[in-house]
């Protein structure tokens, strides 16, 4: 990424010396003064269903051997026919409501040829005349634009096809071919690298909302191919290049900018962009031609014969549209309303890690944000949050545990603050509890954990606190000294010998406090 980073920083400084005169005149972006940049994405998001699309074998969801989640319809027998999973459906029409789509009341699948080794049956079952939903848009907050959305479709994935240079051979994984993909193409309504990025987060937030797909970039369950062109303010839209096979948000920003790049260096020479499909070197930070437009498939499309009419009542779209979760920009309101931080919001909603759907399309737990709502119920939001951002998201990541991993459940946690709340056991005790717990996840209560290993807090009148303070003061006696020829700071070495001697089952406060009065006592 540094080398990425670097290289644009190259062409960056290159092109603003060779055309300082435009920059004068520079309208919008300084980086590339007097130009306008246009992006249009076309995002496949991998449902995140148990069962392909049209088969009865299961997802490749937790990874599998090669080619062990296959059907024969997946493997393309002759005889097999298609039938069309009713989850998959219910996600996709989610998803649309959630972007603001048109859910369209008939929908039809058609078959787009081409020849890959991954392809068995030589096309894949898309819906390119009608299709799932039309329309739509989607705000993004930061740069406050409204992006488009022209159409989503409902699509099949294909297998995997891998080569070992070492053996000289190819391997063919079908273990994805059939799974659900909801290609979702944009509007051209996005004029930088910045806003194409956070169009791709916030739609990942939407799909994980309404729990339609991880839309994990990096795993492959989200795949975007962004479509980049440039023009000159008030002419028209300039020819498209669409960039393919790209694995994180960063790669994609990469991409678009040095896609830019090379459009004014085309077009400042006097010479025309021509429509193509690209790749991205990540190595180079470049994109490099995959095939120009006269080579571009003639996919053939037909209505597929196997497969009727999809035909979605008023009703049915309408029982989906009551059901339908909180989306993201609802929540962040919601969460900023209970006096929660910006930047606390962001990463509760960051980590949210989406939930699990059942079979008929229904929420389970799992989501971080629905586990803080568990924990703050009744309880102030503001110290849940801090005991959830801070405390065990810090313990989860020490052990490199990931929020889906955490054992702890949220009315564990819950009690676990209370009793901190009211003093039945010190802040550090708290902590320590928590990481009893990740470490021997069980059933147990806080507090009797709490009792096990003897962290009830002591009382200030507690005899046992008392004995360590006069120890501890007798063993300093210059620090006491010093607190009373007027030095009343130093107090805190003694407390913390104190808090040492307790195991953190006393309270820092009360600790110094008792410290003083024998000290003053003593003196007088
Ligand atoms: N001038 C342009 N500059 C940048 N993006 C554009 C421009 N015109 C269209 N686009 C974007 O290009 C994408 C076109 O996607 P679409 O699925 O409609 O067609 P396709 O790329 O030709 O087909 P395929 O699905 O086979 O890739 C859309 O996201 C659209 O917003
Ligand atoms: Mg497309
Ligand atoms: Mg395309």
């Amino acid at each position: 990424m540094h080398r990425c980073m670097l290289s644009l920083a190259r062409q960056s400084s290159r092109w603003s010396r060779s055309h300082s005169t435009l920059a004068e005149n520079a309208s919008g972006d300084p980086r590339w003064f007097g130009w306008q940049v246009v992006v249009g994405i076309e995002a496949h998001a991998q449902i995140k269903s148990r069962k392909k699309l049209f088969s009865d074998s299961w997802t490749n969801d937790p990874p599998q051997p090669p080619s062990t989640r296959v059907s024969a319809f997946d493997a393309s027998f002759p005889g097999t026919l298609p039938r069309l999973n009713s989850t998959c459906v219910a996600l996709g029409v989610r998803t649309a409501l959630a972007l603001n789509s048109n859910v369209q009341r008939r929908s039809t699948f058609d078959r787009k040829h081409y020849f890959y080794k991954d392809l068995p049956a030589g096309y894949q079952i898309t819906q390119h005349y009608a299709p799932i939903s039309l329309g739509g848009y989607l705000m993004l907050a930061n740069c406050m634009r409204k992006v488009g959305i022209k159409q989503i479709q409902l699509e099949q994935d294909t297998g995997k096809s891998t080569f070992d240079v070492h053996l000289g051979k190819s391997s063919i994984d079908l273990n994805r071919a059939g799974t659900a993909l909801l290609e979702i193409v944009s509007d051209p309504d996005m004029s930088s690298p910045e806003e194409a990025g956070e169009y791709v987060r916030t739609l990942q937030a939407v799909l994980r909302s309404v729990a339609a797909s991880d839309g994990n970039m990096e795993q492959g369950s989200l795949r975007c191919d962004v479509n980049v062109s440039i023009n000159k303010k008030g002419e028209p839209a300039g020819t498209r290049c669409e960039i393919k096979n790209l694995n994180s948000v960063k790669n994609m920003q990469v991409a678009i900018a040095s896609e830019v790049f090379r459009h004014i260096e085309i077009l400042t020479s006097g010479q025309e962009v021509k429509q193509e499909t690209r790749g991205f070197d990540e190595e180079k930070a470049e994109t490099f031609s995959l095939r120009s437009k006269e080579d571009a498939p003639d996919y053939r499309y037909m209505p597929d014969p196997n497969i009727p009419p999809l035909l979605l009542t008023e009703s049915y779209i309408d029982k989906i549209r009551s059901s339908m979760p909180e989306l993201p920009d609802a929540t962040r309101e919601r969460l900023l309303a209970q006096g929660l931080s910006a930047q606390d919001t962001g990463v509760l909603m960051t980590a949210d890690a989406g939930r699990e759907v059942g079979m008929d399309g229904t929420f389970g737990q799992g989501g971080v944000v629905a586990y803080f709502d568990a924990v703050s119920e009744g309880r102030d939001p503001k110290i849940v949050v801090n005991w959830i951002v801070q405390v065990l998201f810090g313990q989860l990541a020490a052990r490199s545990q990931t929020f889906t991993e955490n054992q702890i459940m949220a009315a564990q946690l819950g009690s676990l603050i209370d009793m901190v709340q009211s003093g039945v056991i010190t802040g550090s005790s708290g902590k320590l509890i928590l990481r009893l717990m990740l470490d021997n996840p069980s059933s147990k209560t806080p507090e009797e954990l709490a009792k096990e290993h003897s962290l009830i807090a002591l009382d200030k009148g507690d005899s046992s606190m008392e004995a360590w303070c006069r120890e501890v003061i007798g063993s300093n006696p210059e620090v006491a000294d010093a607190i009373r020829a007027g030095n009343v700071n130093v107090v805190n070495k003694l407390v913390g010998r104190v808090m040492k001697k307790s195991r953190g089952t006393a309270d820092a406060l009360s600790v110094r406090k008792l410290l003083l009065e024998i000290i003053a006592a003593k003196g007088a």
